[in-house]
């Protein structure tokens, strides 16, 4: 037993010896393993000595090297004896699907000795730090573009660092690069029952790079991202299906449900090895069922009955529409998503505000200008818009009307979700035919609102919606072409309250509903 030191790689070849770190016995020892046989491979990687998918299929690799290497005689290699070892390297843990396809690459080279097979391995531990390099910094690119200018609030699940891998790691490599940009506030870091991988393992990795964090008990994430403590879920993955759905450690399934509701990104980072195009989707994932006393006993204790059965999955399978991105060293993968409706819950204020960006004096001097781009940038969040007004007004209306031009992206999403008709009021000369019409003052000058005349029928209760309330002089223009319908107001949405400019009040006989209030 060896104490290295902290920055050590996790995994090298030393003169016929695989040597990695102990993740056994972390945090409170950093011990040297060396393997020299592939039978003390095949435990390491059984016993989760070594573990995390890119890890272990390196440990694979040069556990094909070591066979090849004592397989070796005067008549050259025992190819039998090496495809034997190979075989059982493959079995000893199924669901990482990187463990399969590192060993077989390294089996390529068998022809040319073992020597070969051994320069095949520690290439894959060299290519595993470019490949990181890459996923990492395209990753955290992405994580950029999806998350409000602000110090991020990330949250990891399981251990995914360079413990995992062989050099930076893949999200907690995203973490830590982004914490290297100056982005990151904190890090939420589940734990990771049962075998606490995030307690013991990312946090100590966190740690190591002062990067600040908090750990907090698997079931507490759905509960952080309800509070809006999350504005990103990064996690890494064991295998990934042709269509995207992605086997990672158990719970992360979850993870995406709660981040689906809360129109949190939810972002998955893994090399291109980790894709398993021979699977057209996670329903063939084979998931590992590993022994009951990793539930039924804590640190050695037991902590259930003596006859408790314990049901241990150490995978499962995330759907692909729940799945923002999922990104690798060549590219940004983005299945389709398709959050059912039931799943969207509203999205709170702040991260509303946290998306708004002000350009001053636009499109005149002295007005500045909200845009709200990066709002519906954001996968699921007008979605989240939309589950908003709907919670605010339940059925109470028979028809939106969306005021152009950008009313047209909360109205067109609210009466998707809530299958109610949709009706444009428009900008002078553009609808045919007789059309109801109201003049109103801008901050800027005059402009025009249009109906026509046989879009509403007299008595529906219209609900307007538009994207920014100042003065109120659109909204009362659009409340006007209800009036003229012979319709009934029957309330008013926005996605942004300027406070101060007498919009409120203006409207103060309608009930009016803004989804994030700023000082004008
Ligand atoms: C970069 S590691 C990616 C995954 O392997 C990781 O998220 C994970 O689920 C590891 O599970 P483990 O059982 O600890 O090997």
């Amino acid at each position: 037993m060896t104490t290295v030191t902290a920055t050590a790689t996790s995994l090298s070849w030393d003169e016929g010896a695989v040597v990695t770190i102990d993740q056994r016995a972390l945090p409170h020892e950093i011990r040297e393993l060396r393997l020299t046989d592939v039978d003390a491979v095949i435990a390491a990687i059984e016993s989760l000595a070594v573990r995390g998918a890119p890890a272990i299929g390196l440990a694979g690799a040069l556990g094909v090297a070591l066979s090849a290497r004592l397989h070796s005689g005067p008549d050259g290699v025992d190819r039998a004896a090496v495809h034997a070892d190979a075989e059982r390297l493959i079995a000893a843990r199924p669901t990482a699907v990187n463990l399969e396809w590192a060993v077989r690459r390294t089996l390529t080279r068998l022809d040319e000795g073992a020597q070969a097979v051994l320069a095949e391995a520690t290439a894959m531990l060299a290519e595993d730090a470019t490949l990181n390099a890459a996923a990492v910094e395209r990753a955290a690119d992405l994580v950029d573009s999806l998350t409000p200018d602000r110090p991020l609030r990330l949250l990891t699940h399981c251990n995914t660092g360079r413990l995992a891998t062989g050099a930076v790691g893949t999200a907690l490599g995203t973490i830590l690069h982004l914490a290297g940009r100056g982005r990151v506030r904190e890090v939420l870091v589940d734990e990771t029952r049962p075998l606490l991988q995030g307690a013991r393992l990312t946090a100590w990795e966190l740690g190591e790079a002062g990067v600040p964090y908090r750990l907090c008990v698997d079931s507490a994430a759905a509960g952080a991202m309800a509070h809006g403590l999350v504005d990103c879920v990064l996690v890494g993955a064991d295998r990934i299906a042709a269509n995207g759905d992605t086997a990672n450690k158990i719970g992360t399934y979850g993870l995406a449900v709660a981040a689906a509701r809360h129109g949190i990104p939810f972002v998955v980072v893994a090399p291109e090895s980790t894709w398993d195009s021979s699977l057209a989707d996670g329903s063939g994932i084979v998931i590992e069922e590993r022994a009951a006393a990793e539930v039924t006993h804590l640190a050695d204790r037991v902590c259930a009955p003596q006859d408790a059965r314990a049901y241990n999955p150490a995978f499962d399978v995330t759907p692909a529409e729940l799945i923002t991105a999922i990104v690798t060293e060549r590219r940004v993968f983005r299945p389709r998503r398709g959050v059912p409706q039931q799943l969207t819950a509203g999205v709170a204020d702040d991260r509303i505000e946290g998306l708004l960006e002000e350009f001053p004096d636009h499109p005149e001097p002295g007005v500045v200008f909200r845009d709200l781009s990066a709002l519906y940038a954001q996968p699921g969040l007008l979605a989240g818009l939309a589950a908003r007004v709907d919670e605010e007004f339940g059925g109470a209306y028979d028809r939106v009307l969306a005021v152009e031009s950008r009313g047209f992206v909360l109205g067109a999403a609210l009466a998707a979700r809530t299958g109610t008709p949709l009706t444009l009021a428009r900008k002078p000369g553009k609808l045919p035919g007789p059309v109801h019409s109201a003049d109103y003052s801008l901050e800027y000058g005059m402009d025009r609102l249009e109906l026509r005349k046989s879009a509403i029928a007299p008595g529906e209760r219209v609900l307007c919606v538009d994207d920014v309330l100042a003065t109120g002089g659109t909204l009362a223009a659009a409340a006007q072409l209800v009036r003229d319908s012979g319709a009934e107001v029957a309330g008013m949405a926005v996605v942004l309250e300027l406070a101060g400019l007498g919009g409120r009040d203006r409207l103060s006989s309608h009930r009016l509903a803004a989804l994030c209030e700023v000082p004008a």
